[in-house]
């Protein structure tokens, strides 16, 4: 049974997402911890979470991807995403509220209206709150439902949540190795940074379109070099295996200093990706019946 490394502690929804990747999970207190793990060979496999419907990406996962030796994403999951906010029992005020700095934010709202005059705190993770709860630091936690299984916690209030149908989007990492094989409804993702010259991300998106590839993601990073220097997220739909797909990121090997392969896994949704694979395997046996002279 292979062992994931998740980031935890015990109840945060990133545990919830990686049950469904399989049982013998191994919780680590930070994300560059648990990727840690997946680099080192101590467990086979990493689940953190990537971005959130509400709060966009999550820049730990996005910095800890480039660093280092490389890993890749062979799957992803959605959950939906709705709070508990857990007070140790016999609490009458609350004067502190803990979590993670996007459960804090997803939640601004309700915590306003309901606990005026509260002070948010951040912490590592939402069970990292509950556990601070727990032992008396502050006074409430935004945290997963399930936290409640895991700590000496009473439930203040549940399905807390300022914007309906939030959701956040997680990827189960590994060493590079075997890719998942193409299912018809996959995501690539890659990592480039850019010679800092005028309309090269325009080229960059333009080498997409050209193809009929769909963007599904965008994000940038600063270096942590010069300032102004950016790195650029790019998920599109479909699979290196795909000619179209290999093909366009041969283009952004061209465009780029630097490019790092993410990975090509089945999207969560499993709705099929426009591929027009058929046309450009056409296109390609034409060109080379051309080239030998086969056809004009
Ligand atoms: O702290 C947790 O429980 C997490 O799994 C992290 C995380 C996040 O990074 O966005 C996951 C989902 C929620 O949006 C809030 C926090």
């Amino acid at each position: 049974m292979p062992r994931i490394a998740y980031f935890g502690p015990q109840g945060t929804f990133t545990e919830q997402a990686a049950l469904r990747f399989g049982s013998d999970l191994v919780p680590a207190e930070t994300i560059p911890l648990a990727v840690a793990a997946v680099r080192s060979g101590e467990t086979e496999f990493a689940c953190v979470p990537i971005e959130n419907s509400v709060e966009g990406a999550v820049p730990a996962t996005l910095d800890v991807l480039i660093r280092d030796t490389p890993v890749v994403a062979v799957a992803e999951t959605v959950l939906d995403v709705r709070f508990s906010v857990l007070v140790r029992p016999g609490t009458s005020s609350i004067s502190t509220v803990a979590s993670h700095p996007h459960a804090l934010a997803q939640t601004r709202e309700w915590v306003a209206a309901n606990l005026p005059g509260a002070t948010s705190i951040a912490t590592s993770s939402t069970a990292a709150a509950a556990a601070a709860v727990e032992r008396g630091e502050f006074d409430a936690a935004v945290t997963a439902p399930v936290a409640i299984n895991h700590y000496e916690l009473d439930e203040y209030a549940t399905d807390v949540l300022d914007v309906a149908d939030a959701r956040t989007r997680f990827l189960l990492l590994r060493q590079p190795g075997e890719l998942p094989q193409p299912t018809g409804a996959d995501r690539t993702s890659v990592v480039v940074t850019t010679p800092n010259r005028v309309g090269v991300l325009s080229e960059l998106l333009t080498e997409l379109a050209l193809r009929g590839i769909n963007l599904t993601g965008l994000e940038s990073r600063p270096t942590k070099g010069k300032l102004g220097t950016y790195r650029f997220y790019i998920d599109v739909e479909g699979h290196i295996a795909e000619p179209r797909i290999g093909d366009a990121l041969a283009a952004l090997h061209r465009h780029s200093h630097e490019i790092r392969f993410l990975g090509s896994f089945p999207k969560a949704d499993q709705e099929p990706a426009e591929a027009h694979n058929d046309e450009f395997a056409a296109a390609a046996t034409w060109v080379d019946a051309v080239r030998k002279g086969e056809r004009g």
